[in-house]
């Protein structure tokens, strides 16, 4: 480096992740404190919320007014009192079914243990490997409901963009793979009504699948198959979606979901992969990079890829012509097609 790069470098960029994981704690702890959903039903002023939660006065105003600055609460000119934001009670209230506050407080569990998940390649959240890794770690309703809280926020955009990013129009049957409750399916048959389109998933997904469109208003509009996907053969369709599914298991996994696929259509018909995919040169998405990290710390063989290492399963298995393009956020879309 020259002398003069040298002299112009600060440390900016390094306080600014110091900054970012004050305001990740800060937000954590509101979350445990159930803050959000208090704050919903009744406004407080800082010596209320100080009495209610048993806080010390001396942060008290300073944690209030960070979580207005990052737009998490509003403060009412007149009393000074605190409300929850609309982003919040969106997503922070404890008594919502988009809730993710049980989601964030997961994954500030497992970071903390990013050490201990670098040293050995384990997961940090228990999960053992083999088939039945999601059944061990949801065992009631409530579990997959906060699981899919998650899992919903991270795919509705690109559930949204998936409409737009592939032609449905001369489709008929659609199954999305994984499916989960079904809310990317959703977007599609709101926008193409004639899509005969299925959920596949484990069959415990079934009441929260049924819960949730019912809540979506879309209830018959979107079949479940039960299923699990390593030993049963997928239902026959023109489309196979798999949506944040290939990254949570090991290649030779993801291969034998390409051969499923590959079976369950016929030549003309397409599988689409949508992943949070790692560029070529594993130097520029960052957050792709640590969502690939996040996935050694959630499962025994997952992890991001490249869409060159996505592409490669699917032409293993059979399949002529494989693209990409960029489909939400971070998530890239693979277009695999069998033409024959
Ligand atoms: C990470 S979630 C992805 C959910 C959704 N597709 C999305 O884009 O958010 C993975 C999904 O795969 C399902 N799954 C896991 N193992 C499975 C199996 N062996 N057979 C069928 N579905 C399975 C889980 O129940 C879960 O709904």
């Amino acid at each position: 480096m020259t002398k003069g790069a040298q002299a112009g470098a600060t440390a900016e960029p390094l306080l600014q992740m110091a900054a970012d994981f004050y305001k990740w704690r800060t937000v954590l702890f509101a979350v445990e404190l159930g803050l959000f959903t208090a704050l919903l039903h009744t406004p407080m002023t800082p010596a209320g919320v100080c009495d209610r939660f048993g806080i010390d006065r001396r942060g008290a105003t300073d944690f209030l007014d960070s979580l207005v600055s990052v737009g998490l609460l509003e403060r009412a000119d007149g009393d000074g009192a605190y409300r929850t934001a609309p982003l919040a009670a969106r997503f922070l209230d404890g008594e919502k079914a988009a809730y993710l506050g049980r989601f964030l407080q997961q994954a500030d569990a497992r970071w903390s243990r990013l050490g201990e998940g670098l040293l050995t390649g384990e997961p940090q959240n228990g999960a053992r490997p083999g088939a039945g890794m999601f059944v061990r770690q949801h065992r009631s309703r409530q579990e997959w409901r906060a699981y899919y809280g998650g899992m919903d926020a991270l795919n509705g955009p690109s559930g949204r963009a998936l409409v737009d990013a592939f032609d449905w129009g001369t489709v008929k049957r659609v199954t999305d793979v994984g499916g989960a409750r079904g809310n990317v399916l959703a977007e599609l048959v709101r926008a193409y009504p004639h899509l005969e389109a299925t959920v596949f998933d484990l069959p415990a997904v079934e009441p929260v699948f049924t819960e949730h469109m019912a809540e979506l208003g879309l209830t018959g509009r979107v079949a479940f198959r039960p299923g699990d996907f390593f030993r049963d053969a997928l239902p026959e369709s023109e489309v196979v979606v798999f949506g944040h599914v290939l990254h949570d298991w090991d290649v030779e996994q993801r291969r034998q979901l390409a051969g499923r696929a590959f079976e369950a259509v016929a030549p003309g018909g397409y599988a689409l992969a949508y992943d949070t995919m790692i560029d070529e040169e594993r130097r520029a998405k960052t957050n792709s990079l640590l969502v690939s990290l996040n996935m050694m710390l959630c499962t025994p063989g997952g992890s991001e890829y490249t869409p060159s290492e996505g592409a490669r399963w699917f032409e293993d298995a059979g399949f002529a012509e494989v693209s990409h393009r960029p489909l939400a956020g971070d998530d890239t879309l693979l277009v695999a097609h069998r033409t024959r």
